[in-house]
């Protein structure tokens, strides 16, 4: 099976494929500075939490590589400078704290290594945290496995998908890998405003993978369950707090209500970098809260009155007593999530 595959380092370069011109075009862009893949995150030229960690530690190299010093020392305050800059993309995910903090801690460690050595190490860990995410995915999707049946259809929310990491994704993984052997889960994938991840993003990429996929809008996915069309639900997230409250794009919430509501199990799906247990609990996680034009503009048409005041806060956070169980590439995490959490980890 073809995974559309959203980073590349080639040629010492990273190339991005452009996400905000899916599902139209597919259009690789080489970024060859800091500033570049700053931007990139910050203006979702690429996004989902694993892939933004994978970006940052990429990023961060490319930063250190231009970086001229005497001593250990002074690169490494420049080089956390760099880092800082890079923090500053996007608040909510926290795998771009996680591995921007990777990179740091095996710079830090080389003190008696000359500086070439110290950047080509920082290649080699961004290369690994690359890979490892393959592995990660592919963990995740297998546990998944063992908790859904041949047949069982399957709704989704934003793009948890390959776009949002290196492989399989997590909330799809199980969709990709049943289908690799030889199985089928089918999905609803909601269309996820106002960026429309789950319609340009994961109906498409599904769809490029040959799985049995359903688009619907946002407001349709009540009815849906209602009609007994969903066995699980299953999102990603950005940020799981220690207490198992986890944050998800916006409109996750409303879909684990009315999954409680159901009885529909709703199921979170991540890798264990997305686990902060530093955050302990949904009321700290930082909510970005990004431009008012992506709720007035459609991709460049007006769709609402001009001067007309909106709230568009990008992510919202599902409290751990509507999660039936976190899936992770180290087993799957069930409640009391406080104490089972802090186990797996
Ligand atoms: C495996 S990706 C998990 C999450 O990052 C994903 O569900 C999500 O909400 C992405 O939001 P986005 O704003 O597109 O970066």
């Amino acid at each position: 099976m073809s995974h559309l595959i959203p980073i590349e380092w080639r040629d010492n370069t990273l190339y991005i494929l452009n996400q905000l011109k899916l599902p139209e075009e597919m259009e690789f862009n080489p970024k060859t500075t800091v500033e570049e893949v700053f931007h990139a995150i910050r203006d979702m030229e690429l996004r989902g939490a694993p892939l933004i960690g994978i970006t940052a530690a990429y990023g961060l190299y490319i930063a250190a590589r231009e970086i001229e010093a005497s001593n250990h020392e002074e690169f490494m305050c420049l080089l956390r400078e760099q880092a800082d800059y890079l923090a500053q993309s996007r608040p909510t995910a926290v795998n771009l704290f996680w591995a921007l903090e990777r990179m740091l801690n095996k710079a830090e460690e080389l003190k008696e290594a000359s500086l070439t050595d110290i950047k080509d190490a920082l290649l080699n860990e961004a290369i690994l945290i690359h890979r490892e995410d393959e592995a990660i995915n592919k963990e995740i999707g297998e546990n998944f496995l063992k908790i859904l049946e041949d047949g069982m259809t399957v709704m989704t929310h934003c793009n948890a998908g390959s776009l949002a990491t290196s492989k399989y994704g997590t909330a799809t993984s199980p969709m990709y890998l049943a289908k690799e052997k030889g199985k089928n889960l089918k999905v609803y994938a909601n269309e996820t405003r106002p960026y429309l991840q789950g319609a340009r993003l994961t109906a498409f990429e599904l769809q490029h993978g040959g799985i049995d996929v359903t688009l619907i809008c946002d407001n349709m996915a009540g009815s849906v369950m209602a009609q007994g069309k969903v066995d699980a639900i299953i999102t990603g997230a950005d940020r799981v707090a220690a207490n198992g409250d986890t944050a998800n794009k916006i409109g996750t919430l409303q879909l684990a209500i009315m999954a409680k509501h159901f009885n529909i199990p709703f199921y979170v799906a991540v890798p264990t970098p997305t686990i902060d247990l530093n955050t302990p609990d949904g009321n700290h996680i930082p909510i970005e809260e990004r431009s008012f034009q992506e709720v007035t503009n459609w991709f460049g048409k007006k769709t609402a009155p001009e001067g007309i005041k909106v709230y568009n806060p990008a992510f919202d956070v599902t409290p751990h007593h509507l999660i039936r169980a976190i899936v992770t590439e180290k087993g799957i995490v069930y409640p009391p999530f406080e104490e089972n959490l802090k186990k797996l980890l």
